[in-house]
């Protein structure tokens, strides 16, 4: 090879000495014979993302030589396509291959082979087999074994060969063949976008692909995949379960630059094939014809919003089972009338919701409810959409709490509790229901028991569940509801739960009191700004700092650089999610680890960091975590709004400018101030706050209503 490193990529075919290490993820570190015009390196370093491959196996590869700081010279694999002969012809070679690829074949036979038809072995192997019976030890089984074997390991070379000649990389070329097994050649040659079923392959990438290959813009296949995605994306970006025609078509023209004539056809033919449903309702003559009456769904979300209604109605129009609820006097000791009449609700209704703000008393009523459930010699399972608000329903109820999924059995087979076998309650409480969509909610439900309670508790004002649909907004106007309006006197006199009400009538937080404050700060200065405040309120491990985003100059990501260098300077440290994690770094947990009992949005401190592992003490559950587990953290001193749902702090330092103007809405802003138990205090503008306070959020396209309501 040149001597200098060539910094464009270029062609070597070769062969492989030893696979040094290989992962799941098809990264792969070998040595290799390469070569090409300029020259020939015998034992070469190159790692990459590669097919399965073993010593002797010849290939062609683009490669980008690079330095590495330790290893010096190697070369990093963009694309390798197997060729089917391997390398070394010797007879050495040959028995070596012979015994590592073919089924069926030992040391010893392998060396028979190899000795009787050396260099013409795979010829023969391939095309003339039987001639293998020669070989002494060669039966008629162990030539089967051998042909099969040969024969299954050709078409995957030449599955993968074919489809990275579509353009795919390997990776791409392994989750299709895993996806679609041997069919995966003819089914993404007839159509590319099919690769869009594949985990993880979305339509701008199969899209990318296509015209790679020069296909054409307008294609039928390529507008109707488009179709298909502006539904996912409106699931996905805006929690939509349908669109109206129209913006359906405006989503494709969105994303494919086509004409709105070609979209209209797209939509059109993504009906037809049935991959997307049109499911408009008859429009009634109240209707005013202005409105776009159409919907647009993906079939298994409508699937889904009519099996979700179904089973609520149900719920609705069916009795408890038995006669075994009987309210006794003392069970209502201390609660409102309001809260009180939850328990009768309960007596008549097998579904029941309850709603109302913070500090309105939900817990309070949620604890009585599993305390007369007990005395009743009930079963109550207690669960919530996250680990965090699990754990908060099981301090509030003093009993043991989980997630729903993990009531459920969640496992990699789905939820093993259905309507086959439904979970084993006679009375199901979940708790911060405002944080489910309609998938979970139908998972949910389709898990009570024949005759078993619910009681759904909420606060209808909090965030929108991050999955498709309101399913909370549809039962408080369908099922048996209690609206907790008060809020109670140690809440009343909290400035906090008064501007929290108050944001619910449009109304920005009055601030000025030592409990509710801003700081107006610009945006370029403000990162740097929260990190002094946090100082002067005691540090990191007396305030959270929250924000609407990730990213910008008061985004997650800066600010917890700026906290991290102003509390915890320092270099190095264990590589994490997003930077570097030291001892003393606050950190937070991004996805819910059953086996550690962390989950989602739980806070820790870093007690130890050694090579690669950390010791993260979660509020007294002290974990160590290593290799993959390292990406479900972050730094945890600053927090995005949503990250912190179902979490609470004794004091939040809440971030917002117009600068976060796209995400600002009222529940936004009211869930971050409802953070707070004893202190909140802003930092921005005042004016970000007055703008999030009187806007709505997006309604979102949602039936479940309607059909709830039989219509
Ligand atoms: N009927 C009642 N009479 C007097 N105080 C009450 C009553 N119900 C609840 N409280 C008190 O009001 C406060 C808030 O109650 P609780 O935590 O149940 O409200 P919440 O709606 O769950 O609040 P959040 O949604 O913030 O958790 C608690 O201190 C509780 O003891």
């Amino acid at each position: 090879m040149s001597a200098a490193v060539p910094t464009e990529a270029f062609r070597v075919t070769g062969g492989v000495n030893k696979v040094r290490f290989r992962a799941d993820s098809g990264f792969t570190v070998m040595t290799a014979r390469i070569r090409n015009a300029e020259g020939e390196d015998p034992d070469a370093t190159v790692i990459g993302v590669m097919p399965p491959l073993e010593a002797g196996d010849t290939f062609s590869a683009d490669v980008l030589m690079e330095e590495h700081r330790e290893y010096g010279y190697q070369y990093r694999v963009l694309n390798l396509v197997l060729e089917a002969q391997p390398a070394d012809l010797s007879e050495a070679g040959i028995a070596a291959y012979l015994e590592a690829r073919v089924g069926g074949v030992g040391k010893v036979l392998a060396g028979r082979i190899a000795g009787t038809f050396g260099a013409a072995t795979f010829d023969i192997l391939e095309s003339d087999p039987d001639r293998l019976l020669q070989v002494p030890g060669v039966t008629a089984s162990t030539l089967h074994k051998m042909t099969s074997s040969w024969s299954q390991q050709g078409l995957e070379r030449r599955l993968l060969a074919g489809l990275q000649g579509l353009g795919l990389s390997i990776t791409q070329a392994q989750r299709a063949v895993k996806h679609f097994g041997e069919a995966a050649l003819e089914r993404l040659t007839a159509d590319l976008f099919t690769l869009t079923e594949v985990e993880g392959i979305g339509f701008l990438t199969a899209d990318k692909l296509w015209q790679a290959q020069g296909g054409a813009l307008d294609d039928p296949r390529r507008l109707t995949a488009a179709a298909v995605y502006a539904l996912q994306q409106a699931a996905q970006q805006g929690g939509h379960s349908y669109l109206p025609r129209a913006r359906a078509e405006k989503g494709v023209v969105h994303y494919t630059r086509v004409t709105p004539a070609q979209a209209r056809l797209a939509v059109e033919t993504a009906v037809e094939l049935g991959r997307l449903s049109d499911d408009t309702p008859p429009l009634l003559d109240t209707e005013d014809a202005l409105h776009d009456p159409s919907r647009i769904y993906l079939p298994p979300t409508l699937r889904a919003e009519k099996k979700l209604a179904s089973l609520i109605r149900t719920l609705i129009a069916t009795p408890p089972a038995g006669d075994e609820w009987i309210v006794p006097k003392g069970a209502a000791k201390g609660l409102s009338a309001e809260q009180a009449g939850v328990l009768d609700l309960l007596g008549e209704h097998r579904l029941v919701v309850l709603t109302g703000g913070p500090g309105t008393g939900k817990s309070t009523t949620t604890r009585a409810v599993a305390d007369l459930a007990e005395q009743l010699g009930l079963e109550v399972g207690l669960c919530a959409p996250t680990g965090k608000a699990a754990r908060r329903l099981g301090e509030v109820t003093g009993r043991a709490a989980s997630t729903i999924h993990r009531l459920l059995g969640y496992g990699p087979a789905g939820f093993r509790h259905n309507h086959l076998e439904p979970a084993p309650y006679d009375l199901l409480i979940v708790d911060e229901v405002s944080m489910c969509g309609d998938g979970l909610m139908l998972s949910l439900l389709a898990a009570v028991a024949p005759g078993a309670r619910v009681l759904l508790v909420g606060d209808t004002d909090q965030l929108p569940p991050v999955d498709a649909g309101l399913p909370l907004h549809a039962l408080t106007q369908t099922a048996p509801t209690v609206r907790l309006t008060q809020v109670y006197r140690q809440a009343a006199e909290n400035p906090i739960i008064r501007a929290a009400h108050g944001l619910l009538h449009g109304q920005a937080p009055a601030w000025g009191d030592p409990r509710l404050n801003l700081t107006e700060t610009e945006p370029d200065v403000g990162a740097r700004r929260v990190a002094l405040l946090v100082r002067d309120m005691g540090g990191p491990t007396q305030v959270q700092v929250l924000t609407p985003m990730r990213k910008g100059p008061l985004g997650v990501e800066m600010l917890n650089h700026h906290l991290q260098s102003l509390f915890n300077p320092g270099e190095g440290g264990v590589r994490i999610g997003d930077s570097h994690a030291r001892p003393g770094d606050i950190v937070v947990q991004t996805k819910n680890d059953y086996t550690n009992e962390v989950f989602n949005g739980t806070v820790g401190t870093v007690l130890k960091a050694d090579g690669s592992r950390l010791t993260v003490d979660f509020d007294g559950n002290i974990v160590e975590l290593a290799g993959a587990e390292l990406f479900n953290l972050q730094l945890g001193y600053a927090l995005t709004v949503h990250r912190a749902q179902g979490s609470e702090w004794r004091t939040v330092l809440g971030v917002l400018h117009e600068a976060h103007m796209p995400m600002l809405s009222r529940n936004l802003v009211y869930t971050a101030l409802t953070r707070a138990r004893d202190r909140f205090y802003a930092v921005g503008s005042a004016t970000a706050w007055q703008r999030a306070a009187g806007r709505q959020r997006e309604e979102r396209c949602t039936a479940l209503l309607e059909r709830i309501r039989g219509r």
